[in-house]
Protein backbone atom coordinates (compact mmCIF):
# COMPACT_ATOMS: atom_id res chain seq x y z
CA UNK A 1 0.00 0.00 0.00
CA UNK A 2 1.21 3.43 -0.40
CA UNK A 3 1.34 6.30 1.64
CA UNK A 4 -1.53 8.19 -0.29
CA UNK A 5 -4.14 4.96 0.09
CA UNK A 6 -2.60 4.46 3.89
CA UNK A 7 -2.55 7.92 5.23
CA UNK A 8 -5.43 9.13 7.59
CA UNK A 9 -7.68 11.43 5.13
CA UNK A 10 -7.64 8.82 2.57
CA UNK A 11 -8.73 6.06 4.84
CA UNK A 12 -11.41 8.35 6.64
CA UNK A 13 -12.59 9.12 3.31
CA UNK A 14 -12.60 5.40 2.27
CA UNK A 15 -14.61 4.97 4.90
CA UNK A 16 -17.02 7.72 4.58
CA UNK A 17 -17.61 6.33 1.06
CA UNK A 18 -18.52 3.22 2.72
CA UNK A 19 -21.57 4.94 4.62
CA UNK A 20 -22.98 7.13 2.44
CA UNK A 21 -22.81 5.35 -0.91
CA UNK A 22 -26.01 3.73 -0.83
CA UNK A 23 -28.06 7.43 -0.20
CA UNK A 24 -29.27 8.59 -3.64
CA UNK A 25 -28.10 11.82 -4.07
CA UNK A 26 -32.35 13.06 -4.54
CA UNK A 27 -32.27 11.72 -0.61
CA UNK A 28 -29.72 14.79 0.21
CA UNK A 29 -31.56 17.28 -0.89
CA UNK A 30 -34.70 15.50 1.07
CA UNK A 31 -33.09 16.00 3.93
CA UNK A 32 -31.42 19.93 3.89
CA UNK A 33 -33.44 21.85 1.54
CA UNK A 34 -30.68 24.51 1.43
CA UNK A 35 -28.32 22.34 -0.08
CA UNK A 36 -28.30 24.19 -3.76
CA UNK A 37 -27.05 27.46 -2.16
CA UNK A 38 -24.55 25.11 0.58
CA UNK A 39 -22.87 23.12 -2.07
CA UNK A 40 -22.63 26.00 -4.75
CA UNK A 41 -19.89 28.59 -5.32
CA UNK A 42 -19.23 31.61 -7.54
CA UNK A 43 -16.48 33.62 -9.00
CA UNK A 44 -17.45 36.42 -11.09
CA UNK A 45 -20.09 35.88 -13.38
CA UNK A 46 -19.26 31.67 -12.84
CA UNK A 47 -21.48 29.75 -10.55
CA UNK A 48 -20.13 26.43 -10.16
CA UNK A 49 -23.05 23.73 -8.53
CA UNK A 50 -21.78 20.42 -7.13
CA UNK A 51 -25.29 19.69 -4.94
CA UNK A 52 -25.79 17.22 -7.32
CA UNK A 53 -22.62 14.97 -6.53
CA UNK A 54 -23.18 12.08 -4.66
CA UNK A 55 -21.37 13.52 -1.34
CA UNK A 56 -22.30 15.26 1.71
CA UNK A 57 -21.05 17.71 4.21
CA UNK A 58 -18.72 15.15 5.74
CA UNK A 59 -17.07 14.30 2.58
CA UNK A 60 -16.06 17.57 1.48
CA UNK A 61 -14.68 18.43 5.00
CA UNK A 62 -12.67 14.83 4.68
CA UNK A 63 -11.47 15.94 1.05
CA UNK A 64 -10.32 19.22 2.35
CA UNK A 65 -8.51 17.14 4.94
CA UNK A 66 -6.72 15.77 2.39
CA UNK A 67 -6.01 18.38 0.45
CA UNK A 68 -4.05 20.09 3.53
CA UNK A 69 -2.42 16.13 3.84
CA UNK A 70 -1.27 16.58 0.81
CA UNK A 71 -0.24 20.34 1.07
CA UNK A 72 -1.89 21.68 -1.69
CA UNK A 73 -1.53 25.44 -0.46
CA UNK A 74 2.35 24.55 -0.12
CA UNK A 75 2.07 23.36 -3.87
CA UNK A 76 0.21 26.29 -4.83
CA UNK A 77 2.58 29.04 -3.87
CA UNK A 78 5.18 26.41 -5.24
CA UNK A 79 4.23 26.83 -8.28
CA UNK A 80 3.35 30.35 -8.72
CA UNK A 81 6.90 31.67 -7.35
CA UNK A 82 8.22 29.44 -10.14
CA UNK A 83 10.00 26.42 -8.32
CA UNK A 84 11.15 23.63 -10.95
CA UNK A 85 7.94 21.48 -10.01
CA UNK A 86 8.36 19.77 -13.26
CA UNK A 87 11.01 17.77 -11.22
CA UNK A 88 11.37 15.27 -14.52
CA UNK A 89 12.25 18.19 -17.11
CA UNK A 90 13.86 20.48 -14.26
CA UNK A 91 11.82 22.80 -15.35
CA UNK A 92 8.98 25.53 -13.40
CA UNK A 93 5.58 25.42 -14.72
CA UNK A 94 4.57 29.01 -14.96
CA UNK A 95 1.91 29.60 -17.36
CA UNK A 96 0.38 31.87 -14.82
CA UNK A 97 3.60 34.49 -15.76
CA UNK A 98 2.22 34.59 -19.59
CA UNK A 99 -1.12 37.07 -18.17
CA UNK A 100 0.51 38.42 -14.96
CA UNK A 101 0.53 41.80 -14.30
CA UNK A 102 2.43 41.86 -11.35
CA UNK A 103 5.99 40.50 -11.11
CA UNK A 104 6.50 36.40 -11.19
CA UNK A 105 10.35 35.71 -10.29
CA UNK A 106 11.93 32.28 -12.16
CA UNK A 107 15.87 32.02 -10.55
CA UNK A 108 15.33 35.64 -8.81
CA UNK A 109 14.16 37.35 -12.44
CA UNK A 110 11.17 38.54 -12.75
CA UNK A 111 9.86 37.27 -16.23
CA UNK A 112 7.29 39.09 -16.78
CA UNK A 113 8.93 42.34 -18.59
CA UNK A 114 10.03 39.17 -20.91
CA UNK A 115 6.46 38.23 -21.11
CA UNK A 116 5.21 42.09 -21.82
CA UNK A 117 7.45 42.37 -24.42
CA UNK A 118 6.24 39.45 -26.80
CA UNK A 119 2.71 40.39 -26.25
CA UNK A 120 3.82 43.85 -27.63
CA UNK A 121 5.45 42.21 -30.69
CA UNK A 122 2.56 40.73 -31.21
CA UNK A 123 0.67 43.69 -30.87
CA UNK A 124 2.15 45.07 -33.37
CA UNK A 125 2.11 42.37 -36.13
CA UNK A 126 -1.91 41.85 -35.10
CA UNK A 127 -1.72 46.37 -35.72
CA UNK A 128 0.46 45.71 -38.99
CA UNK A 129 -1.93 42.97 -40.61
CA UNK A 130 -5.03 44.79 -39.55
CA UNK A 131 -4.25 47.97 -40.73
CA UNK A 132 -2.89 46.72 -43.74
CA UNK A 133 0.66 48.20 -43.66
CA UNK A 134 2.21 44.26 -43.56
CA UNK A 135 0.97 42.88 -46.70
CA UNK A 136 1.44 39.91 -49.20
CA UNK A 137 4.16 39.54 -52.01
CA UNK A 138 1.77 41.68 -54.91
CA UNK A 139 0.84 44.51 -52.68
CA UNK A 140 -2.55 42.55 -51.43
CA UNK A 141 -3.40 42.62 -47.85
CA UNK A 142 -3.32 39.20 -45.89
CA UNK A 143 -6.79 37.53 -45.77
CA UNK A 144 -6.06 34.01 -44.69
CA UNK A 145 -3.78 33.10 -41.78
CA UNK A 146 -3.00 29.12 -41.76
CA UNK A 147 -1.62 27.79 -38.46
CA UNK A 148 0.52 24.96 -38.40
CA UNK A 149 0.86 23.17 -35.16
CA UNK A 150 -0.47 20.11 -33.07
CA UNK A 151 -1.17 19.35 -29.96
CA UNK A 152 -0.70 22.39 -27.49
CA UNK A 153 0.29 24.71 -30.15
CA UNK A 154 -3.08 23.96 -32.79
CA UNK A 155 -5.76 22.71 -29.70
CA UNK A 156 -6.19 25.80 -27.54
CA UNK A 157 -5.74 28.16 -31.06
CA UNK A 158 -8.09 26.17 -32.13
CA UNK A 159 -10.81 25.63 -29.45
CA UNK A 160 -10.71 29.45 -28.17
CA UNK A 161 -11.23 31.01 -31.65
CA UNK A 162 -14.10 29.02 -32.58
CA UNK A 163 -15.20 29.72 -28.85
CA UNK A 164 -14.87 33.25 -29.59
CA UNK A 165 -16.39 34.01 -33.12
CA UNK A 166 -18.58 36.47 -32.27
CA UNK A 167 -15.54 38.38 -31.81
CA UNK A 168 -14.02 37.24 -34.61
CA UNK A 169 -13.06 40.39 -36.92
CA UNK A 170 -14.60 39.85 -40.41
CA UNK A 171 -11.49 40.50 -42.67
CA UNK A 172 -9.59 37.98 -41.72
CA UNK A 173 -10.15 34.04 -41.91
CA UNK A 174 -8.06 31.98 -39.69
CA UNK A 175 -7.70 27.97 -40.77
CA UNK A 176 -5.91 25.26 -38.73
CA UNK A 177 -3.72 22.43 -40.09
CA UNK A 178 -2.78 19.89 -37.82
CA UNK A 179 -2.39 16.85 -38.68
CA UNK A 180 -0.04 14.54 -40.81
CA UNK A 181 -2.99 13.13 -42.85
CA UNK A 182 -2.00 15.91 -46.33
CA UNK A 183 -5.35 15.83 -47.08
CA UNK A 184 -6.17 18.28 -43.74
CA UNK A 185 -3.44 20.55 -45.88
CA UNK A 186 -4.55 19.98 -48.99
CA UNK A 187 -8.68 20.86 -48.55
CA UNK A 188 -7.29 24.26 -47.01
CA UNK A 189 -4.49 25.51 -49.43
CA UNK A 190 -7.09 23.95 -52.77
CA UNK A 191 -9.08 27.30 -51.60
CA UNK A 192 -6.42 29.98 -50.63
CA UNK A 193 -4.34 32.24 -52.77
CA UNK A 194 -0.32 32.67 -51.63
CA UNK A 195 -0.38 35.94 -52.17
CA UNK A 196 -2.88 36.90 -49.39
CA UNK A 197 -2.16 33.82 -47.26
CA UNK A 198 -0.02 33.94 -43.81
CA UNK A 199 0.78 30.85 -42.37
CA UNK A 200 1.92 30.81 -38.87
CA UNK A 201 4.59 27.59 -38.04
CA UNK A 202 3.30 27.01 -34.44
CA UNK A 203 6.17 24.48 -32.32
CA UNK A 204 7.32 24.72 -28.70
CA UNK A 205 10.11 22.22 -29.78
CA UNK A 206 10.21 23.18 -33.80
CA UNK A 207 11.23 19.60 -34.07
CA UNK A 208 7.89 18.12 -34.42
CA UNK A 209 7.23 15.75 -37.44
CA UNK A 210 3.78 16.41 -38.60
CA UNK A 211 4.99 20.42 -37.72
CA UNK A 212 7.50 20.27 -39.95
CA UNK A 213 6.27 18.24 -42.65
CA UNK A 214 3.35 20.23 -43.39
CA UNK A 215 5.56 23.49 -42.80
CA UNK A 216 7.80 22.20 -45.84
CA UNK A 217 4.45 21.32 -47.85
CA UNK A 218 2.93 24.74 -47.68
CA UNK A 219 6.14 26.69 -48.36
CA UNK A 220 6.23 24.59 -51.64
CA UNK A 221 2.92 24.88 -52.02
CA UNK A 222 3.73 28.95 -51.37
CA UNK A 223 6.59 28.93 -54.21
CA UNK A 224 4.84 26.56 -56.93
CA UNK A 225 2.76 29.13 -56.98
CA UNK A 226 3.11 32.29 -57.71
CA UNK A 227 5.71 33.49 -54.10
CA UNK A 228 9.17 33.07 -54.43
CA UNK A 229 12.04 32.48 -51.66
CA UNK A 230 12.07 36.62 -51.45
CA UNK A 231 8.60 36.76 -50.71
CA UNK A 232 8.32 33.93 -47.54
CA UNK A 233 9.40 36.37 -44.86
CA UNK A 234 6.27 38.34 -45.84
CA UNK A 235 4.00 34.86 -45.65
CA UNK A 236 5.99 32.62 -42.60
CA UNK A 237 6.10 33.68 -39.35
CA UNK A 238 6.93 31.14 -37.02
CA UNK A 239 6.41 30.77 -32.69
CA UNK A 240 8.98 28.51 -31.06
CA UNK A 241 10.88 28.01 -28.10
CA UNK A 242 13.95 26.83 -30.77
CA UNK A 243 15.24 30.24 -32.69
CA UNK A 244 18.44 27.94 -34.05
CA UNK A 245 15.67 24.95 -35.62
CA UNK A 246 13.31 28.29 -36.70
CA UNK A 247 16.14 29.51 -38.57
CA UNK A 248 17.16 26.31 -39.92
CA UNK A 249 13.87 26.20 -41.86
CA UNK A 250 14.51 29.39 -43.33
CA UNK A 251 12.50 31.87 -40.56
CA UNK A 252 14.50 34.98 -40.16
CA UNK A 253 15.00 35.97 -36.35
CA UNK A 254 12.83 38.86 -36.78
CA UNK A 255 9.72 37.10 -37.94
CA UNK A 256 9.74 34.68 -35.30
CA UNK A 257 7.57 34.93 -31.75
CA UNK A 258 9.28 33.44 -28.40
CA UNK A 259 8.10 31.94 -25.79
CA UNK A 260 9.68 29.77 -22.99
CA UNK A 261 10.50 26.11 -21.82
CA UNK A 262 8.60 26.98 -18.48
CA UNK A 263 5.62 26.54 -20.66
CA UNK A 264 4.18 23.41 -21.09
CA UNK A 265 2.58 23.13 -24.26
CA UNK A 266 -1.05 22.35 -23.45
CA UNK A 267 -0.52 25.70 -21.11
CA UNK A 268 0.92 27.82 -24.28
CA UNK A 269 -2.44 29.56 -25.56
CA UNK A 270 -1.90 32.05 -23.60
CA UNK A 271 1.73 32.97 -25.10
CA UNK A 272 2.50 34.08 -28.65
CA UNK A 273 0.80 30.24 -29.07
CA UNK A 274 -1.96 32.25 -29.00
CA UNK A 275 -1.06 34.47 -32.13
CA UNK A 276 -3.83 33.16 -34.34
CA UNK A 277 -5.90 33.58 -31.68
CA UNK A 278 -5.01 37.79 -31.42
CA UNK A 279 -5.10 38.04 -35.38
CA UNK A 280 -8.50 36.49 -35.30
CA UNK A 281 -10.48 38.10 -32.37
CA UNK A 282 -7.73 41.30 -32.01
CA UNK A 283 -5.31 42.16 -29.11
CA UNK A 284 -7.79 43.89 -27.26
CA UNK A 285 -10.10 40.72 -26.54
CA UNK A 286 -6.97 38.40 -26.42
CA UNK A 287 -5.88 40.34 -23.45
CA UNK A 288 -9.43 40.31 -21.72
CA UNK A 289 -8.51 36.64 -22.64
CA UNK A 290 -5.75 36.79 -20.33
CA UNK A 291 -7.28 38.98 -17.82
CA UNK A 292 -10.08 36.65 -17.35
CA UNK A 293 -7.58 33.82 -16.66
CA UNK A 294 -5.23 35.86 -14.35
CA UNK A 295 -8.72 36.48 -12.07
CA UNK A 296 -8.97 32.77 -11.95
CA UNK A 297 -4.97 32.66 -10.90
CA UNK A 298 -5.62 34.91 -8.52
CA UNK A 299 -8.74 33.45 -6.78
CA UNK A 300 -6.99 29.83 -7.09
CA UNK A 301 -4.09 31.79 -4.94
CA UNK A 302 -5.65 33.39 -2.65
CA UNK A 303 -9.08 32.22 -1.83
CA UNK A 304 -9.26 29.40 1.22
CA UNK A 305 -10.24 25.95 -0.03
CA UNK A 306 -13.58 25.72 1.04
CA UNK A 307 -14.32 28.34 -1.96
CA UNK A 308 -11.80 27.76 -4.09
CA UNK A 309 -13.52 26.53 -7.28
CA UNK A 310 -10.52 25.10 -9.22
CA UNK A 311 -9.95 23.09 -5.59
CA UNK A 312 -13.82 22.19 -5.33
CA UNK A 313 -13.78 20.83 -8.86
CA UNK A 314 -10.65 19.39 -8.45
CA UNK A 315 -11.65 17.04 -5.16
CA UNK A 316 -14.90 16.47 -6.98
CA UNK A 317 -12.90 14.49 -9.55
CA UNK A 318 -10.93 12.83 -6.87
CA UNK A 319 -13.89 11.91 -5.03
CA UNK A 320 -15.46 10.64 -8.13
CA UNK A 321 -12.75 8.34 -9.37
CA UNK A 322 -11.19 7.29 -6.36
CA UNK A 323 -14.03 6.48 -4.35
CA UNK A 324 -16.80 6.51 -6.79
CA UNK A 325 -14.69 4.79 -9.36
CA UNK A 326 -15.38 6.84 -11.97
CA UNK A 327 -13.32 5.89 -14.83
CA UNK A 328 -14.32 8.56 -17.11
CA UNK A 329 -14.51 12.67 -17.16
CA UNK A 330 -17.36 13.36 -19.24
CA UNK A 331 -17.50 17.35 -20.53
CA UNK A 332 -20.86 18.13 -21.80
CA UNK A 333 -20.82 22.26 -23.07
CA UNK A 334 -24.43 23.47 -23.84
CA UNK A 335 -22.74 25.87 -25.88
CA UNK A 336 -21.95 25.04 -29.79
CA UNK A 337 -19.51 27.88 -29.79
CA UNK A 338 -17.28 25.17 -26.94
CA UNK A 339 -17.68 22.22 -29.35
CA UNK A 340 -13.96 22.08 -29.44
CA UNK A 341 -14.14 22.25 -25.49
CA UNK A 342 -13.64 18.52 -24.13
CA UNK A 343 -11.10 18.02 -27.20
CA UNK A 344 -8.92 20.43 -25.48
CA UNK A 345 -9.53 19.39 -21.77
CA UNK A 346 -8.83 15.92 -23.30
CA UNK A 347 -5.44 17.04 -24.11
CA UNK A 348 -4.95 19.26 -20.56
CA UNK A 349 -6.17 16.03 -18.58
CA UNK A 350 -4.65 13.28 -19.99
CA UNK A 351 -1.33 14.17 -21.14
CA UNK A 352 -1.35 16.25 -17.77
CA UNK A 353 -2.72 13.46 -15.29
CA UNK A 354 -2.21 10.24 -17.22
CA UNK A 355 1.09 9.13 -14.81
CA UNK A 356 1.26 5.78 -13.10
CA UNK A 357 4.69 6.66 -10.46
CA UNK A 358 4.45 9.65 -8.23
CA UNK A 359 6.89 12.10 -8.57
CA UNK A 360 9.42 9.80 -6.62
CA UNK A 361 8.77 7.14 -9.36
CA UNK A 362 6.81 5.02 -7.04
CA UNK A 363 4.13 2.86 -8.96
CA UNK A 364 0.61 4.39 -7.66
CA UNK A 365 -1.73 1.73 -6.21
CA UNK A 366 -4.45 4.31 -6.74
CA UNK A 367 -6.41 5.70 -10.34
CA UNK A 368 -4.92 8.91 -11.50
CA UNK A 369 -6.09 10.55 -14.80
CA UNK A 370 -9.05 9.07 -16.10
CA UNK A 371 -10.51 9.31 -20.28
CA UNK A 372 -11.59 12.93 -20.68
CA UNK A 373 -14.37 13.33 -23.16
CA UNK A 374 -17.48 14.88 -24.85
CA UNK A 375 -19.44 16.56 -26.94
CA UNK A 376 -22.22 19.89 -26.91
CA UNK A 377 -25.69 19.37 -25.90
CA UNK A 378 -27.83 18.92 -27.26
CA UNK A 379 -26.40 16.80 -29.57
CA UNK A 380 -24.75 14.50 -27.15
CA UNK A 381 -27.90 13.75 -25.73
CA UNK A 382 -28.88 11.82 -29.10
CA UNK A 383 -25.78 10.48 -29.74
CA UNK A 384 -24.37 8.70 -26.08
CA UNK A 385 -26.43 9.87 -23.43
CA UNK A 386 -27.77 6.50 -23.66
CA UNK A 387 -25.02 4.99 -22.00
CA UNK A 388 -25.12 7.84 -19.54
CA UNK A 389 -28.34 7.14 -17.96
CA UNK A 390 -28.56 3.56 -18.47
CA UNK A 391 -24.85 2.18 -19.42
CA UNK A 392 -23.06 0.69 -16.56
CA UNK A 393 -20.04 3.01 -16.42
CA UNK A 394 -19.28 4.59 -13.68
CA UNK A 395 -18.32 8.64 -15.16
CA UNK A 396 -18.18 12.10 -13.78
CA UNK A 397 -20.37 14.73 -15.66
CA UNK A 398 -19.41 18.75 -15.64
CA UNK A 399 -22.09 20.38 -17.47
CA UNK A 400 -21.42 24.36 -18.66
CA UNK A 401 -23.62 26.86 -20.52
CA UNK A 402 -23.89 30.49 -20.68
CA UNK A 403 -27.11 31.71 -19.40
CA UNK A 404 -26.79 34.60 -21.98
CA UNK A 405 -26.57 33.48 -25.62
CA UNK A 406 -24.60 36.02 -28.18
CA UNK A 407 -27.22 35.06 -30.91
CA UNK A 408 -30.47 36.80 -31.60
CA UNK A 409 -32.23 33.40 -30.83
CA UNK A 410 -33.68 33.63 -27.65
CA UNK A 411 -35.98 30.87 -27.73
CA UNK A 412 -33.60 28.58 -28.87
CA UNK A 413 -31.17 29.19 -25.59
CA UNK A 414 -34.12 28.59 -23.42
CA UNK A 415 -34.72 25.20 -25.17
CA UNK A 416 -30.73 24.70 -25.16
CA UNK A 417 -30.81 25.55 -21.31
CA UNK A 418 -34.06 23.41 -20.39
CA UNK A 419 -31.82 20.59 -22.08
CA UNK A 420 -29.15 20.83 -19.48
CA UNK A 421 -31.31 21.47 -16.53
CA UNK A 422 -33.43 19.06 -17.43
CA UNK A 423 -30.26 16.13 -17.85
CA UNK A 424 -28.74 16.77 -14.80
CA UNK A 425 -32.14 16.33 -13.10
CA UNK A 426 -32.66 13.10 -14.79
CA UNK A 427 -29.32 12.21 -14.03
CA UNK A 428 -29.49 11.96 -10.69
CA UNK A 429 -33.48 11.11 -9.97
CA UNK A 430 -33.37 8.29 -12.43
CA UNK A 431 -37.09 6.46 -13.29
CA UNK A 432 -37.94 3.84 -10.96
CA UNK A 433 -40.29 0.94 -11.72
CA UNK A 434 -43.47 1.79 -10.08
CA UNK A 435 -43.36 5.18 -12.20
CA UNK A 436 -42.76 3.49 -15.30
CA UNK A 437 -45.27 0.89 -14.45
CA UNK A 438 -47.75 4.14 -13.60
CA UNK A 439 -46.95 5.50 -17.11
CA UNK A 440 -47.30 2.30 -18.99
CA UNK A 441 -50.82 1.50 -17.64
CA UNK A 442 -51.64 4.98 -18.33
CA UNK A 443 -50.90 4.40 -22.17
CA UNK A 444 -53.41 0.74 -21.85
CA UNK A 445 -49.82 -1.27 -22.59
CA UNK A 446 -51.24 -5.56 -21.24
CA UNK A 447 -49.83 -6.44 -17.66
CA UNK A 448 -47.69 -9.08 -19.58
CA UNK A 449 -46.03 -6.29 -21.96
CA UNK A 450 -45.65 -4.30 -18.93
CA UNK A 451 -43.17 -6.74 -16.19
CA UNK A 452 -41.12 -7.21 -20.22
CA UNK A 453 -40.61 -4.06 -20.71
CA UNK A 454 -40.33 -2.64 -17.18
CA UNK A 455 -36.23 -3.43 -16.68
CA UNK A 456 -36.01 -1.95 -20.06
CA UNK A 457 -37.54 1.66 -18.75
CA UNK A 458 -36.07 2.12 -15.68
CA UNK A 459 -33.55 4.73 -15.05
CA UNK A 460 -31.10 3.86 -12.02
CA UNK A 461 -30.34 7.63 -11.57
CA UNK A 462 -28.00 8.42 -9.20
CA UNK A 463 -24.99 9.64 -11.49
CA UNK A 464 -23.16 12.62 -10.22
CA UNK A 465 -22.68 15.87 -12.25
CA UNK A 466 -21.50 19.54 -11.71
CA UNK A 467 -22.97 22.45 -13.23
CA UNK A 468 -20.95 25.71 -14.47
CA UNK A 469 -23.39 28.57 -15.58
CA UNK A 470 -22.19 31.74 -16.64
CA UNK A 471 -23.16 34.77 -17.88
CA UNK A 472 -21.75 34.79 -21.18
CA UNK A 473 -19.04 33.52 -23.59
CA UNK A 474 -17.20 36.57 -23.72
CA UNK A 475 -13.40 36.43 -24.02
CA UNK A 476 -12.38 37.08 -19.96
CA UNK A 477 -15.00 34.57 -19.16
CA UNK A 478 -13.60 31.95 -21.47
CA UNK A 479 -9.91 33.18 -20.15
CA UNK A 480 -11.18 32.00 -16.32
CA UNK A 481 -13.04 28.86 -17.59
CA UNK A 482 -9.91 27.21 -19.45
CA UNK A 483 -7.68 28.59 -16.15
CA UNK A 484 -10.30 26.98 -13.52
CA UNK A 485 -9.27 23.58 -15.72
CA UNK A 486 -5.82 23.97 -15.57
CA UNK A 487 -5.99 24.69 -12.06
CA UNK A 488 -8.48 22.18 -11.25
CA UNK A 489 -5.87 19.32 -12.76
CA UNK A 490 -2.96 20.88 -10.61
CA UNK A 491 -4.93 20.08 -7.75
CA UNK A 492 -5.61 16.75 -8.56
CA UNK A 493 -1.53 15.90 -9.65
CA UNK A 494 -1.33 17.17 -5.96
CA UNK A 495 -3.37 14.73 -4.61
CA UNK A 496 -1.80 11.80 -6.22
CA UNK A 497 1.40 12.97 -6.06
CA UNK A 498 2.27 13.17 -10.13
CA UNK A 499 4.08 15.45 -12.15
CA UNK A 500 1.42 16.41 -14.22
CA UNK A 501 3.75 18.89 -16.72
CA UNK A 502 5.60 15.94 -18.16
CA UNK A 503 4.72 13.72 -20.99
CA UNK A 504 7.12 10.56 -21.58
CA UNK A 505 4.22 8.45 -22.65
CA UNK A 506 4.13 10.59 -26.19
CA UNK A 507 7.60 9.51 -27.38
CA UNK A 508 7.69 5.44 -28.18
CA UNK A 509 5.26 5.85 -30.46
CA UNK A 510 7.00 8.61 -32.11
CA UNK A 511 10.90 6.66 -32.04
CA UNK A 512 8.85 3.84 -33.07
CA UNK A 513 6.93 6.00 -35.95
CA UNK A 514 10.47 7.45 -37.40
CA UNK A 515 12.13 3.68 -37.62
CA UNK A 516 9.27 2.36 -39.29
CA UNK A 517 9.09 5.64 -41.77
CA UNK A 518 12.32 5.07 -42.92
CA UNK A 519 11.75 1.54 -43.60
CA UNK A 520 8.53 2.21 -45.57
CA UNK A 521 10.11 5.07 -47.68
CA UNK A 522 13.61 3.62 -48.61
CA UNK A 523 11.37 0.30 -49.21
CA UNK A 524 14.35 -1.37 -46.36
CA UNK A 525 13.45 -4.56 -44.98
CA UNK A 526 11.38 -4.09 -41.88
CA UNK A 527 13.88 -4.35 -38.39
CA UNK A 528 12.56 -6.40 -35.50
CA UNK A 529 9.21 -6.10 -35.51
CA UNK A 530 6.13 -8.24 -34.38
CA UNK A 531 4.50 -10.59 -37.01
CA UNK A 532 1.44 -8.47 -37.06
CA UNK A 533 3.61 -4.94 -37.74
CA UNK A 534 5.45 -6.73 -40.27
CA UNK A 535 2.43 -8.22 -41.72
CA UNK A 536 0.42 -5.07 -41.57
CA UNK A 537 3.65 -3.10 -43.16
CA UNK A 538 4.20 -5.43 -45.99
CA UNK A 539 0.33 -5.83 -46.86
CA UNK A 540 0.38 -2.12 -46.90
CA UNK A 541 3.35 -1.81 -49.46
CA UNK A 542 1.90 -4.15 -51.67
CA UNK A 543 -1.54 -2.14 -51.79
CA UNK A 544 0.21 1.04 -52.44
CA UNK A 545 1.93 -0.53 -55.23
CA UNK A 546 -1.29 -2.28 -56.37
CA UNK A 547 -3.04 1.66 -56.02
CA UNK A 548 0.25 3.24 -57.93
CA UNK A 549 0.10 0.76 -60.88
O1 LIG B 1 4.60 22.37 -29.92
P1 LIG B 1 5.32 21.12 -30.28
O2 LIG B 1 6.71 21.07 -29.72
O3 LIG B 1 5.32 20.91 -31.76
O4 LIG B 1 4.56 19.90 -29.63
C1 LIG B 1 3.24 19.61 -29.96
C2 LIG B 1 2.62 18.66 -28.98
O5 LIG B 1 3.32 17.43 -28.97
C3 LIG B 1 3.36 16.91 -27.65
O6 LIG B 1 4.68 17.02 -27.20
C4 LIG B 1 2.93 15.48 -27.62
O7 LIG B 1 3.59 14.74 -28.59
C5 LIG B 1 2.45 17.80 -26.85
O8 LIG B 1 2.73 17.80 -25.51
C6 LIG B 1 2.62 19.10 -27.53
O9 LIG B 1 1.60 20.01 -27.23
Amino acid sequence: MSTLTESPAWLALAAHHAQIKNQPIASFFERDPQRFTEFSRQFGTILLDFSKQPLDETAIACLFALARQQKLQDWIRRMFSGDRINTTENRAALHIALRADTPVYLDGVDVVPEVNAVLQQMAGFVAAIQDHTHRGYSGLPIADVVNIGIGGSDLGPVMVTEALKPYCLPQLKVHFVSNIDGAQLDNILRNLNPATTLFIIASKTFTTQETLTNAHSARTWFLQNGGDEAAVARHFVAVSTNIAAVQQFGIAAENMFTFWDWVGGRYSLWSAIGLPIALAIGMDNFRALLAGARDMDQHFLNTALEDNLPVLLGLIGIWQINFCQATSQVILPYDQSLHRFSAYLQQLGMESLGKRVTRDGDAVDYSTGVIVWGEPGTNGQHAFYQLLHQGTQVFNADFLAPCNSQHPLHHHHTMLLANFFAQTEALMRGKDAQTVRVELEAEGIPQQLIEQLLPHRVFPGNQGTTSILFNKLDPATLGALVALYEHKVFVQSVIWNINPFDQWGVELGKQLANTILSELTNDRSPAEHDASTSGLMHYFREQRARINE
